[in-house]
């Protein structure tokens, strides 16, 4: 641990001496967690950190709007309008890598689910289902259930490793719910939990903020923090070590994320690439999804927070949206772009701004609760590696059987619990209609048969299918005895 003098010196040499200015008051416990956290913190990048996010606040990025255009709609592969051979053949692809172990599946899970409003991770939210399942648990069964898939298909015992990249915020709870629900069946060798770095948050002028007398206001340093924690954590010569090639990456809060999406990863493996991201066609200009698009010719998200309202709603001849592209936060990379990101690369990462309401305490130690964003957070974002690939592809799915996340608490239009759990029960409807189950309502009287049940629509019925029985459900062209099987409603 860093000592007293060490500490100061550091923070002299970074203009930040006055984050030691209430030393005197701190008690003894008090000094010891505050040279501890200090001693976590990359005080030599300090400096480089406090200088880029008063630069980033006086002179913000130009916006790049001025030079992106949309991928051309040929060159993504697509789930919607896909041949069914080609469906099939990614499929079989998938499950194939899949069942020879090269498949792992990583989990970003360090956010702090603000906007839904909760104090625990977001995995941990239950959406109030029939199972009470909360998004952990459905995502673990899919694993064991795409394990059983490319074992039945392949006779072999494979495994998928379940990687958590988790934050101060949610490593220690996460870990909690793992254990006291038995991993969920899973192997607890086969997942591998870890964390990822906090970085300070800075006030406009480029000091430190001290959230309390004894404590620094950190937070995550984005979804990017991705490829320095894989370094941190030697997570790159785990898979290796597994023999783990493609890894698929995904957001904890979409309720329909199919994990190692055999057609998904098939689709990027037959096509050689080395990265991918899977997308949905956007419903209205500002829906608040990233952009798949190309600037200067080269493939890259641009957030919804960063392209302007008027490119976000030009409109084609068709009246279709120009940028319709919409990041559903599911990527693909191969272990030896990994690799190259994490060697060359990962110093390279563009650094986006957030300007936020930061608590902080005063000069004379009051704590304040500012009214007005008075602080500025700096984060990477997990998609900024695209631009290095050398072979990306993007993949187009239908958004009502595999994109409905949980961003906001209920009461909020979309993206809500509600809406997460009505687009499950409402694929599960569909997914019983098709294997010709029929749907009773709480009484117990027949409802009539619908199969136009989509996304947004409330569900007919009650009716939840576990992940163990069915991955795809009906009508999956990759999995046809998998679907066989859907129509058992638990
Ligand atoms: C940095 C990053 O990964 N942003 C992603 C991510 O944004 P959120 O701010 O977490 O909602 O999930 C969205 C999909 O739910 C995706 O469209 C967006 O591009």
């Amino acid at each position: 641990m860093l000592s007293f003098e060490g500490a100061k010196r550091s923070l002299e040499s970074a203009g930040q001496a006055h984050v030691l200015q209430f030393w005197p008051e701190l008690g003894e416990g008090e000094r010891r967690a505050f040279l501890q956290e200090l001693s976590q913190l990359d005080l030599k990048g300090l400096r480089d950190h406090c200088e880029g996010a008063a630069r980033a606040a006086a002179f913000p990025p130009c916006s790049l709007d001025e030079h992106v255009e949309p991928v051309p709609a040929e060159s993504i592969g697509s789930a919607r309008t896909g041949d069914e051979d080609s469906l099939a053949a990614w499929g079989n692809e998938g499950l194939l890598q899949i069942s020879e172990n090269r498949v792992g599946v990583l989990l970003l899970a360090g956010g702090q689910g603000t906007r839904l409003g909760v104090q625990y991770p977001k995995g941990m939210y239950d959406v109030g289902l029939p199972s009470g399942k909360t998004l952990y648990q459905m995502q673990a069964e899919r694993i064991h259930k795409i394990q059983q898939l490319a074992d039945r298909k392949f006779e072999s015992a494979c495994t998928v490793p379940w990687y958590i990249m988790t934050s101060e915020f949610t490593l220690a709870p996460t870990e909690k719910f793992f254990k006291e629900n038995n991993y969920f069946g899973l192997q607890p060798s086969d997942i591998v939990m870890f964390e990822q770095r906090m970085i300070p948050a800075v006030t406009f002028d480029g000091k430190v903020i001290l959230q309390g007398k004894g404590k620094i206001a950190m937070a995550p340093d984005g979804n990017g923090g991705l490829y320095q924690a894989l370094v941190d954590n030697k997570v790159l010569e785990d898979m290796k070590k597994r023999g783990v090639e493609y890894l698929h990456v995904y957001c904890v809060d979409n309720i329909l994320v199919k994990m190692a999406d055999p057609v998904f990863i098939g689709f990027c493996v037959s096509k050689g690439a080395d990265c991918g991201a899977k997308v949905v066609a956007k419903v209205h200009p500002a829906e608040p999804v990233g952009v798949v698009c190309r600037v200067q010719g080269v493939s890259q998200v641009v957030e919804y927070s960063e392209i302007q309202p008027e490119t976000a709603a030009l409109r084609g001849p068709g009246g279709e949206l120009v940028y319709s592209a919409g990041n559903i936060c599911n990527h693909f990379f191969t272990r030896s772009f990994l690799q190259d990101v994490a060697e060359v690369y990962k110093g390279q990462l563009k650094q986006h701004v957030a300007f936020k309401k930061v608590p902080f305490v005063d000069t004379c130690g009051n704590p304040v609760k500012p009214s007005k964003p008075n602080g500025i957070k700096m984060e990477k974002f997990v998609f900024d590696v695209f631009p290095f690939s050398r072979n990306f592809v993007a993949f187009e799915v239908v958004r009502e059987d595999e994109f409905s996340p949980l961003k906001n608490a209920d009461g909020a239009a979309v993206d809500s619990p509600t809406t997460a759990r009505n687009s499950l029960l409402a694929q599960h409807c569909r997914w019983a209609t098709a294997a010709k189950a029929t749907l009773l309502d709480e009484r117990g009287n027949r409802l009539p048969p619908s199969d136009s049940v989509s996304a947004g629509d409330n569900p007919p019925a009650q009716c939840e299918i576990s992940p163990l029985v069915s991955y795809f459900g009906a009508g999956a062209a990759a999995q046809r005895e998998d679907a066989d099987n859907s129509s058992h409603p638990r």
